[in-house]
């Protein structure tokens, strides 16, 4: 029996039903969540990226500003527009698209942005938050990942995860939050010699390589869950994913499509970062009133 789909879709569908009503309660106790978006230059891609992200902000009930530069623009102008964000409070949220023109210094952007609305979750300081269990924004594609293996209902406790690839924004954290979910995890990578002896003993694969055929049914242990992660063209020109998707079905026990797999809950998982970032800022105002209304009253005045 081929493997049952998994819907990127329609598990972004329900998930930014719920964001949605967080961001309505949100919004009427004076906290509507809003997000920032950079983008710098004119690259196509990221110009889709960013008008997406734009509108599902509209669709939930978001606030959020676009700000788009030419790719000129100098790496000191756009430090200057994270720090006015960054001091802003009706953003909770601040995203600049990548990939930014090269005579700007991606690592120095990213570690601008307040840890606390760095709801791309790429800074050094969320990292450490996902490496040491703290509550900050896990990066929206690894943490869509998850949530799509979690839609299967497998328990992934004892499993054994391969993740292929070792990037900082998709191969290490989806590592990291398999192994928070009591996964076993192995991560191959490009230097990896025998990719099949790992995949073939795997529960879940990922595929995070960006090539195509990477992953090919004779590498798949029967009734694995396998993970696209992939955005490739193939000889025609249609998009594809890491994954020999049509062969590997054959196999597994469920398995992400491409296009309508991952690529959707990326932008799903920015939403959920932003909303909970809001929440968060509500939370510690809340605390902050609850302070000063539970002070003890000062001895004369009461
Ligand atoms: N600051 C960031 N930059 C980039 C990120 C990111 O998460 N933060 N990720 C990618 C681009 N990206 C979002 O920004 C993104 C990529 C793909 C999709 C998506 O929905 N893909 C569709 C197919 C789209 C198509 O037909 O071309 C799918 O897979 O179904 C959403 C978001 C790099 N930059």
């Amino acid at each position: 029996m081929p493997a049952q789909l998994i819907d990127g879709v329609q598990l972004s569908q329900q998930l930014r039903a719920e964001i949605a009503g967080r961001a309505a309660k949100l919004t009427a106790a004076g906290q509507q969540p809003g997000l920032a978006v950079i983008l710098v230059g004119e690259d196509p891609a990221s110009q889709v990226y960013v008008r997406n992200k734009v509108k599902a902000c509209a669709d939930v009930g978001f606030h959020s500003v676009l700000e788009k530069y030419d790719a000129d623009l100098t790496e000191a102008a756009l430090l200057a527009r994270i720090d006015a964000l960054n001091n802003d409070p009706t953003i909770h949220g601040i995203l600049v698209q990548m990939p930014l023109p090269r005579h700007i210094n991606s690592s120095k952007v990213i570690e601008a942005i307040a840890t606390a609305k760095d709801v791309d979750g790429y800074s050094v300081l969320s990292a450490g938050e996902l490496v040491a269990n703290l509550p900050g924004f896990r990066p929206c594609t690894p943490y869509g990942c998850m949530k799509l293996i979690e839609s299967t209902g497998v328990d992934l406790r004892g499993k054994h995860a391969v993740v292929i690839g070792r990037s900082n924004t998709v191969g290490k954290p989806m590592a990291l939050l398999l192994l928070q979910a009591n996964a076993t995890v192995t991560i191959c990578h490009s230097a990896t010699p025998d990719l099949g002896v790992y995949t073939r003993q795997a529960d879940v694969v990922v595929a995070a390589v960006g090539r195509r055929n990477t992953l090919t049914a004779d590498m798949v242990k029967p009734g694995a869950i396998v993970i696209d992660v992939g955005m490739n063209r193939d000889d025609a020109g249609k998009l594809c994913g890491d994954v020999d998707f049509a062969g590997v079905r054959e196999v597994a026990s469920h398995i992400t499509p491409v296009p309508g797999g991952v690529g959707p809950m990326t932008i799903t998982m920015l939403l959920m970062n932003t909303v909970e970032s809001a929440d968060r800022v509500l939370g510690k105002n809340h605390e902050r009133l609850g302070q000063v209304s539970g002070m003890a009253p000062v001895p004369g005045t009461a």
